[in-house]
This record gives structure tokens, sequence and C-alpha cells, in this order.
């Protein structure tokens, strides 16, 4: 058990890589708050089964407030927050130059704004609490490469990339770590459209070296690392999970 008895705040927790992540850290004997935006019940179900303690707020995280809620929740429900996993994410496909102002800031507002004001919500609470803490922004392959109708969204996700660098120097000194993670691609709804091409997905299945892709459990096992006292040394660092996706060139 690497998490037994932490508190653990997961964003976007309602399915994919949130859902996968808040049911790998409920394994390992935490209880978990997850954001969502509609409902969580696959979510509750799971992690109740466990044998653990879930709770659900709604909310969009691009609201400040949310942020608050979250931190609210954790400390009435298990008494404070030991780790953050900002997942919560959009990546509404789009071409460059006719990309509508309204998909670009909504990306933006959700992807990059929503993961500053939950890191800087739990971060105040964890410096409060006196013990330090784990957080973990859930980047991705697309902080590193580009992507034709992903102008609005590989931005975002170097920037919590780098938001990761800089609040673990901005925290270090409370003990807090700040990592980021970077999926390559994993099935999930985030694009289950733009996967229904078959020549995409001949293409991704030929590029990865493992020969498939992700799973949103083949994230769990990463974050939980980074939030347990394994990655007691481990602040501002990245850790790509995507099957040799990026590194194979040729
Ligand atoms: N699926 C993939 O291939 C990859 C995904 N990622 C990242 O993983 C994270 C999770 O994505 P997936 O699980 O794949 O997508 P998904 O669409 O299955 O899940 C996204 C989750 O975020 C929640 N969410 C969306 N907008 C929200 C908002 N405004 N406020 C609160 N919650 C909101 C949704 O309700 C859902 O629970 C995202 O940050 C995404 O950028 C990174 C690399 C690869
Ligand atoms: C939505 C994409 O398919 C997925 O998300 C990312 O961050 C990478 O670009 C993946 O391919």
């Amino acid at each position: 058990m690497l998490l037994k008895d932490k508190t653990v705040i997961v964003t976007g927790g309602s399915r994919g890589i949130g859902r996968a992540v808040a049911v790998a850290c409920a394994q390992h004997g935490a209880n978990v708050v997850v954001s969502h935006h509609s409902h969580a019940d696959e979510t509750i179900a799971d992690i109740k089964a466990l044998g653990r303690g879930v709770v659900a707020v709604k909310g969009d995280v691009a609201d400040p407030h949310t942020a608050q809620l979250l931190v609210q929740a954790a400390v009435e429900h298990f008494g404070g927050v030991d780790v953050l996993v900002s997942n919560a994410g959009i990546c509404p496909f789009h071409g460059f130059l006719d990309m509508p102002l309204e998909t670009f800031q909504r990306t933006m507002e959700v992807n990059l704004h929503g993961a500053f004001y939950v890191t800087q919500a739990v971060a105040n609470r964890m410096k409060d609490q006196g013990r330090g803490g784990s957080i973990i922004a859930i980047s991705s392959i697309s902080a590193l490469v580009g992507g034709e109708y992903q102008t609005h969204y590989t931005p975002t996700k170097a920037g919590v990339h780098s938001l990761m660098q800089s609040t673990a120097i901005a925290l270090g000194k409370y003990g807090i770590r700040c990592n980021s993670v970077m999926p390559g691609t994993i099935l999930t709804d985030i694009n289950k459209d733009d996967l229904s091409d078959p020549e995409k997905v001949a293409y991704f299945n030929k590029r990865i070296p493992l020969g498939r892709m992700g799973q949103p459990e083949d994230i769990g096992g990463a974050v939980v690392f980074l939030a347990s006292d394994m990655a007691a040394y481990v602040t501002g660092a990245s850790l790509l999970v995507d099957g040799g996706l990026f590194v194979n060139l040729q």
C-alpha cells in the first residue's frame, strides 16, 4: 500500500485517465475526492468496492471556485489533502487558421488556467497543514511535440508541465513536490472521434514500439509512484508513459 490513508484529489475523475488514476490511488489505500462535470457514479462505485472513502464534487475547473470546493470537501470528509492530480482537460481537435476564438479560449481556460487554480488552492492548504504533499499534473507527450489540429491544445500541455517545474521551485520549501506525467495516446473519450479513422489507428500502432495504444490503467502506476514516498526526492520532473511513441523516429 503506497498511499495508505492519504487523501487524493483528482480533477476530471468521472471517466478515462482520471477515473483510472482515482481507482489506482484507492487500490493503494487512499481516500479520494473527484471533481466531475456531470456525474462520477462509476468511479464512486469502483472506489467504494475497494472499501475506501470517496466524495464527488461537481464543478468546472475553469471556475476558480471549484478548486476551493475540492479542498473544502477533502478537509470536511478526510481532514485534509496529501495529493493532487490535476487531470481535467479537453482537446476539441480543430484546424489552426479557422480556429474559433471560443474554442481556443475554452481549451486554455480548462486545461491551463484550471490546472493553475487547483494547484494554487491545494498548495495553500498543504502549506497550512505543514506536512508537505505531492502535486501531479497530467501533461502529455503533446507538451514535447505538435499536432496539426492541436495548436490550441499542445501549448496547454506544455504549460502544465512548465507550471509543475516552477511550482516545484516555489513549493519545495514546504516539502511539496510537483511533477508531470506525459501520457502518449491513450484510448479514452477525448480521442474517440479522432481515432475512428482506421488510418490514424494503424499509424499509431505502427509507430508505438510496444505495439498498442495505451489504456487509462497504464497511467495509474506512474501517478501512484509520484504521489508516494517512493518518489520522495523527485520534484520538477516529468515521466513519459507512451509505449515508446515519442522516441520512435525510425
Ligand atoms: N487520452 C489521451 O490520449 C491523453 C490524454 N491526456 C490528458 O489526460 C487528461 C484526461 O483526459 P482523458 O481521460 O483522455 O479524457 P476524457 O475526456 O475521457 O476525460 C476528461 C475528464 O475531464 C473532465 N473535464 C473536462 N472538462 C472539465 C471541466 N471544465 N471541469 C472539470 N472537469 C472537466 C471530464 O468530465 C472527464 O472526467 C487530460 O488532461 C488530457 O489532456 C494526455 C495525453 C494523452
Ligand atoms: C487527444 C489526443 O489524441 C491525445 O491527447 C494528447 O495529449 C495526445 O495528443 C494524444 O494523442
